[in-house]
């Protein structure tokens, strides 16, 4: 039987610090409020909306939404984000990712006010993870595994971390991030030769795969901690993460579930950077 390395612990201490932080921007006048643009009706959009939204009302930070058609023009979103960049009551911005294939990403991504960009969504935030400059935020959900690592005592130094997955909202910043603490990092992809053997080396694997259910016993062994990212929607609406939790469980020494793991730590994370960004403000 694994460890399970429960999001809410996780959770529970993070929210005591933002809490206290909402509490000494009030003083000061300021509402620390997030702004999340959505395009579209994608499920893991609207249920990471519905956590943000949650967890913005327990702690106090507001949450303004816009929500625009599937087909918005690139033109319609950048005056949006322009708008939102310019308006001082907003101290950060959610957009979800992927967007549209008709809109240009790289273009987008990159209009977002740096001070207000608290999911790493412009390059030069995303410079920082790489360069360890402190320049804005790192990714929240990147950054909600190593929050996990921390808060569970895992040490990474001299580790084999496996990351399994390369994009840039998750695999390649938390590659980043474990080599800042010291682990030896491999990171895999669909052209990775034989997988389940490399991540049966690791001491850690983070699942970044973006497929339900694809890392299963065969990529696992003994002594291992399995940190999955995963976050996807199954045919009955219900949320599932990357790994075969029933097969992988009970080989691990722990491993994170979804849900109850690095989702409700990221909404936590996002919610701190709103925060944090309506802080510097002060
Ligand atoms: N720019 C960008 N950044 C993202 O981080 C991003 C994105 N776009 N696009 C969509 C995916 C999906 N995603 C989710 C996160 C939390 C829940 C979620 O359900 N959270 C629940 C808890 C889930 C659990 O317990 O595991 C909560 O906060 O209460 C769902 C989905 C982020 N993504």
């Amino acid at each position: 039987m694994a460890k399970q390395l429960l999001g809410k612990e996780v959770t529970a201490a993070l929210n005591e610090r933002i809490k206290a932080n909402v509490a000494a921007c009030q003083e000061k006048g300021v509402n620390p409020t997030l702004c999340i643009i959505r395009v579209g009706e994608n499920p893991s959009d609207i249920s990471y909306e519905k956590g943000a939204t949650k967890r913005c009302e327990t702690l106090g930070v507001a949450c303004e939404k816009i929500l625009l058609p599937e087909d918005v023009t690139q033109e319609d979103l950048l005056a949006t984000i322009d708008k939102v960049n310019k308006d001082s009551h907003i101290h950060g911005v959610l957009l979800f990712r992927p967007l549209p294939k008709h809109l240009n990403q790289a273009v987008i991504e990159n209009a977002l006010a740096p001070e207000k960009d608290v999911d790493c969504m412009t390059d030069l935030s995303m410079s920082g993870v790489f360069t360890g400059k402190k320049i804005g935020f790192p990714p929240c959900t990147p950054q909600a595994c190593m929050e996990i690592l921390d808060h569970y005592q895992i040490d990474c130094t001299g580790k084999k971390a496996v990351v399994i997955g390369r994009s840039l909202v998750v695999g390649k910043p938390a590659a980043m991030m474990l080599v800042k603490k010291n682990a030896t990092v491999t990171i895999c992809h669909t052209k990775t030769v034989d997988m389940p053997s490399v991540a049966r080396e690791a001491d850690i694997i983070i699942v970044a795969a973006g497929r339900a259910g694809v890392v299963g016993a065969e990529y696992v062994k003994e002594g291992q901690t399995v940190i999955d990212v995963g976050i996807n929607v199954n045919a009955e609406g219900k949320l599932c993460g990357d790994v075969d939790y029933a097969a992988v469980e009970p080989i691990v020494d722990a491993i994170t579930p979804v849900p109850g793991g690095v989702g409700s730590v990221t909404t936590s994370v996002l919610v701190g950077h709103v925060v944090e960004a309506a802080m510097r403000t002060l």
